[in-house]
């Protein structure tokens, strides 16, 4: 949060919680989709995106598609400042010049790449363990406890989380992580190489871009960034499950051969379509609300 806020002179410090905001906002409406795209990842059980939504529903009502959605959102404030400040902050090391004199001096795509290469690999570590406890919750496919009816393992985020310490330790909650970064590290670039080259593309030189602009960007930079990320998504949620389930690998490696070996290569785009869907308008907002906090701090 720090790393974000000392970019610039803080003028509006109320758009910082636009900020936040907006990212919990886009995070709440795209958590249905998030949910089966993780269930579609890591069980077998499902024949498509329709199926696991009706067994879903029906199994869980409504409130299936909302669960594991609490760490996230009480993370997202740190993984979000995280992220775009560490790209803000590298992006200015690495060329020298303020977001305002950016526009009329575009920096490099190299430069793009590298810095947001560095934000992607930050973040990962912060949000490892609330990912991974996202994870375990939404694969919790019990319906709402009845009396009577044996309780799911985990009670909540904090019992989660306490259960994986005890039985694991500290380590335990970074179950994945190592995928997490290697899915993250490179993907981050590519998100802001796409945003700045849409916007450089349909932006007048020496320009702002317009609202409109902003929103398109935002979300093909998130479709094609998960689009690329897609692959070691999978990876990392088998990892992430690998615990619990009888299946244990050796390592990624071991879990990506694995995986082909049962079910073809195709199991590296499941959930590919559902998760672009989800990503365009998450994006979208969270570029535009960054944009806003940018010029009100700039
Ligand atoms: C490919 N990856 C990992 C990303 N593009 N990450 C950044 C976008 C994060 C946004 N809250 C989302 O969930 O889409």
């Amino acid at each position: 949060m720090e790393a974000l806020r000392s970019n610039c002179e803080l003028k509006e410090p109320h758009s910082w919680y636009i900020f936040v905001t907006t990212g919990a906002l886009g995070l709440v409406l795209g958590h249905p989709f998030d949910t089966v795209k993780v269930r579609l990842q890591t069980q077998t059980t499902y024949q498509g995106i329709i199926d696991c939504m009706v067994k879903t529903y029906r199994h869980e009502s409504l409130l299936g598609f909302f669960k594991g959605m609490s760490f996230p959102i009480v993370s997202i404030a740190v993984v979000n400042s995280v992220l775009f400040g560490v790209y803000s902050n590298a992006l200015l090391a690495l060329t020298a010049t303020s977001h305002q004199e950016r526009r009329a001096q575009a920096p490099s795509y190299t430069h793009v790449f590298i810095a947001g290469c560095t934000g992607g690999f930050l973040q990962a570590y912060c949000l490892a363990p609330f990912d991974l406890i996202k994870v375990r919750l939404q694969n919790q496919t019990e319906p709402r406890a009845q009396p009577g009816s044996p309780p799911p393992r985990y009670r909540g985020p904090v019992h989660c989380a306490a259960s994986i310490f005890q039985a694991e330790g500290p380590r335990g909650l970074f179950r994945g992580a190592w995928a997490l970064t290697l899915r993250d590290t490179p993907t981050l670039g590519i998100y802001f190489v796409t945003y700045e080259w849409l916007c450089h593309q349909s932006t007048p030189d020496g320009q702002n871009p317009s609202s409109a602009t902003v929103l398109v960007a935002g979300g093909f930079a998130g479709i094609t960034s998960w689009v690329t990320a897609t692959p070691l998504d999978v990876i990392k949620s088998r990892m992430q499950m690998a615990g619990l389930e009888q299946r244990a690998y050796r390592g990624l490696l071991d879990c990506m051969v694995s995986s082909v070996r049962q079910e073809g290569l195709g199991v590296f785009f499941r959930g590919l379509t559902i998760n672009s869907a989800r990503a365009f308008p998450v994006n979208a907002v969270t570029f535009l609300s960054y944009e806003y906090l940018l010029h009100s701090w700039g």
